[in-house]
């Protein structure tokens, strides 16, 4: 069975078919690659993907859970978690704190636990600190746990986003454009830090990128969209040397 299973998913916003019969199925531990020209309907194949949209024909299957009609916090509940084209941190919040939000779930104490300030709340914040805090150290981030969000350069403002959405345990992490706005060396440590995810957590990655040499570099299979449909998947080489995409690339 297919950790995500997209069935002829459509989106239409009024007259515009923005993403038309959609099919896209991604196995567990695999990484697959979004790409297409600008407006191609990659961020709406995301929206609905997680829960964003909901589409307007078609089935979303997420680890056998059909998650049409569920919220975000939902599907990040079974298992799909995201970063977003524009970083969207708590800008406000401590590095570790932008963590400790993602990691909630695991916390157990009832509110009135917490409220009372009872030994269950104490033993389980402890435990998320260091969990936290551990969690950073895997991204080399633990130097800036207590540096306001904002204040980070930009390249570890995207890899907090990455690591903030693994911290909510996910079986399949998507994302959106996550070099863009990077210089040629954020880029690199991009690809470090994708390469370190595959050997660290035993998931799925889906990535929306306009950044060739990072696609082909990491991708072990792309699907290629144009004008909301699919017009090729394939490997890295099978997609580089496929007649239509190079003429949406090429415009030929
Ligand atoms: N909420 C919306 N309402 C109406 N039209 C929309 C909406 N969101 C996207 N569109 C349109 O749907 C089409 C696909 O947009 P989308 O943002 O998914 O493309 P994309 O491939 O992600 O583009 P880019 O690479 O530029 O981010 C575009 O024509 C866009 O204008």
């Amino acid at each position: 069975m297919a950790l995500l299973e997209a069935t002829n998913i459509c989106m239409q916003f009024g007259g515009l078919r923005a993403v038309d019969n959609f099919n896209l199925s991604i196995d567990e531990h695999e990484l697959v690659g979004l790409i297409g020209p600008n407006g191609a309907g990659k961020t709406t194949v995301f929206n609905m993907l997680t829960g964003v949209y909901a589409p307007t024909e078609g089935n979303i299957k997420i680890d056998g859970v059909s998650v049409v009609g569920k919220k975000p916090y939902e599907i990040v509940r079974i298992g799909a978690a995201r970063t977003f084209q524009n970083i969207r941190l708590f800008k406000d919040l401590t590095v570790l704190d932008n963590i400790k939000i993602a990691y909630h779930h695991e916390l157990k104490y009832s509110t009135l636990e917490g409220i009372l300030r009872l030994p269950r709340y104490w033993a389980d914040e402890k435990k998320a600190h260091k969990a936290c805090l551990d969690f950073l150290k895997i991204f080399d981030m633990e130097d800036y746990a207590e540096t306001l969000a904002k204040n980070l350069p930009y390249g570890k403002q995207r890899k907090l986003e990455i690591a903030r959405a693994l911290a909510t345990k996910p079986k399949i992490l998507m994302l959106d454009e996550p070099a863009a706005g990077m210089n040629p060396q954020e880029t690199h440590e991009l690809m470090e830090t994708i390469g370190l995810i595959r050997k660290q957590f035993d998931i799925a990655i889906l990535l929306i990128e306009h950044d060739m040499h990072l696609v082909m570099g990491i991708c072990e299979r792309i699907a290629v969209l144009d004008y909301g449909k699919i017009i090729a998947v394939g490997t890295p080489e099978e997609t580089r040397n496929n007649p239509d995409v190079i003429r949406v690339y090429l415009g030929e």
